[in-house]
């Protein structure tokens, strides 16, 4: 008999998709899930929020199989399974797409998909017949790859889409999405929900892990939320709205727009003129950007990722060498050779939120307080003879973690134990409490829970009212709209247009982000 028919044979129709009942699970002293029980029925989107570090992550990895609970049961399909690694989760039927993928790299699609998958339901099938049924599973859920292209040769939406065909390869009745919008682009995330209601609609059940309020809205039909480890309610999403679902969330109400006042420009501080870049592999990412920022403003730059906004944060931020003239309150910054580095950038006053945090951010092996003390070398204050002082860096990063509300507050806990909200903050906090004349700023609130939402946009409006000037990289249309005072499209290495946000709307920046003149349209 077959995995399946196996399967098939103890599940009882009419039960949840899955139950779990009273799961706890502790991470040393922090008790990251603690007596969790809930209900996901068969055929459904079932939505789970809650603030970063609530505990969504722990409690799907322990339904894949890569923790194991210290209490608790998990039934699929109405009966307990057991589940004590990844292998017994898809033999029970429940596939996992992570945010940040598990694909090798320099193995071609179908490889990925078929890698792993021999001990599974499909028994060695041969290649061929392996891409056949890859092919008719792309087909039948709208999810087109190339089976015979490198994965790193694949947009990052693609590449979930692999994620997701694996999934279904190995014939997942339960499919679990943690984040998958936060690397998207819109019209990629649009195209994702396409896939997860045609998913909805074969009877399959799908488990997402989001902070965005509009997708839970959108695309699910029942919501949980966590809160500190504690699942707190479960509503139909019919019967609610996104205000509700924020303070069920936070436990307090949220602001859920920026407030600002007007901005007040003073002199030039960031000049870019003429500014080129091509890569190691002859791409040309930027092809002549010329802007500017003044002291005490937020100029947002919008544009779909790739279209060379990555590229402009690491030439001003010293990552990347590029040719053209930059200049900070009149004074030129080298482009190349010495000068050029992140740490010449940040004697000069400039601070850097990078996009990527886990590659650029931050050291994820090292401490909190180490990692906030990184580039602070300089100050004398920090200093003790040739060597640093750890205790008053120490000192300060605890008052740095307390002010950006990092949880948990442990200077001692290594970078890469926070959540992902949570290792933002603690780059956040580095970056901007040193008052920076410029701060760039990638993807501010990329995986940040709405409470921190509200809290990291009040700290940017805050620099600017003290007379900073702020480059905001991002691709949520909505963070650029509520919080620029001046809104720049980035389209294939160039700024295609300038406007402001009171005088323009999503669909005209929509434009001019496929490189179209939305006023001439
Ligand atoms: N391997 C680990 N070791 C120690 N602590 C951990 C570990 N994994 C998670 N934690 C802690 O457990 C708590 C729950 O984390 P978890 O990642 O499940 O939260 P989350 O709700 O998914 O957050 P986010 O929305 O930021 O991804 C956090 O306090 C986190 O720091």
């Amino acid at each position: 008999m077959s995995i399946i028919n196996e399967r098939e044979e103890r599940l009882d129709p009419a039960a949840p998709a899955i139950e779990l009942r009273g799961i706890s699970k502790a991470f040393g002293p922090v008790q990251a899930n603690s007596d969790i029980s809930m209900k996901v029925q068969r055929g459904t989107i079932h939505g789970i929020i809650g603030e970063n570090g609530a505990g969504k992550s722990t409690l799907m990895s322990i339904l894949y199989g890569f923790y194991k609970a210290d209490k608790g049961e998990i039934l699929v399909g109405g009966s307990k399974t057991e589940i004590p690694d990844s292998q017994a989760a898809i033999r029970a039927g429940i596939g996992m797409v992570f945010q940040h993928f598990k694909l090798v790299e320099n193995f071609t699609v179908l490889e990925n998909v078929v890698l792993g998958a021999e001990e599974g339901a499909m028994l060695r099938p041969s290649l061929a017949k392996a891409r056949k049924l890859l092919t008719d599973l792309a087909k039948e859920y709208e999810l087109n790859v190339d089976p015979e292209e490198l994965i790193e040769n694949l947009s990052v939406g693609h590449q979930q889409r692999v994620e997701i065909l694996k999934a279904l390869y190995r014939q997942a009745d339960i499919l679990i999405l943690d984040e998958p919008t936060g690397v998207l682009t819109p019209a990629e995330a649009d195209h994702l929900f396409r896939i997860l209601r045609n998913l909805r609609e074969e009877g399959k059940t799908i488990v997402l892990i989001t902070h965005k309020l509009g997708e839970i809205m959108d695309v699910t039909d029942t919501v949980s939320v966590m809160h500190h480890g504690k699942m707190t309610a479960t509503v139909k999403t019919k019967d609610t709205s996104p205000e509700e679902l924020a303070e069920l969330m936070v436990g307090r109400k949220v602001l859920l727009r920026v407030e600002k006042g007007p901005a007040k420009p003073g002199k030039v501080v960031l000049s870019v003129k003429n500014l080129h870049l091509t890569d190691s592999q002859g791409v040309q990412r930027l092809k002549g950007v010329d802007l500017e920022v003044r002291a005490g403003e937020i100029l947002g730059i919008a544009g779909v990722a790739g279209n060379g906004q990555s590229a402009l944060l690491e030439v001003l931020g010293g990552i990347s060498e590029a040719q053209g003239e930059v200049s900070l309150h009149g004074k030129p910054l080298p482009l190349s050779g010495k000068g050029a580095d992140g740490l010449s950038r940040r004697e000069a006053g400039i601070g850097h939120v990078p996009e990527d945090r886990h590659r650029l951010g931050l050291i994820l092996d090292f401490k909190a307080w180490e990692n906030i003390g990184f580039g602070y070398q300089e100050r004398s204050e920090y200093n003790r003879g040739p060597l640093m002082d750890n205790d008053a860096l120490r000192k300060d990063a605890e008052g740095k973690i307390e002010r950006f509300d990092v949880r948990p507050p442990n200077p001692e806990l290594e970078a890469k134990n926070f959540s992902g909200g949570n290792q933002q903050k603690l780059v956040l906090a580095r970056e901007m409490e040193r008052l920076p004349d410029l701060l760039l700023v990638g993807q501010p609130t990329r995986g940040v829970d709405i409470g921190a939402i509200e809290f990291i946009h009040q700290r940017i409006v805050e620099l600017r009212d003290a007379g900073k000037a702020i480059l905001l990289v991002s691709v949520e249309l909505d963070e650029i709209m509520s919080l620029s005072d001046r809104i720049a499209v980035m389209f294939d290495g160039q700024v295609m247009g300038e406007r402001l946000p009171s005088e323009t709307n999503e669909t005209e920046l929509g434009m001019l982000m496929a490189g179209m003149d939305g006023r001439a349209a």
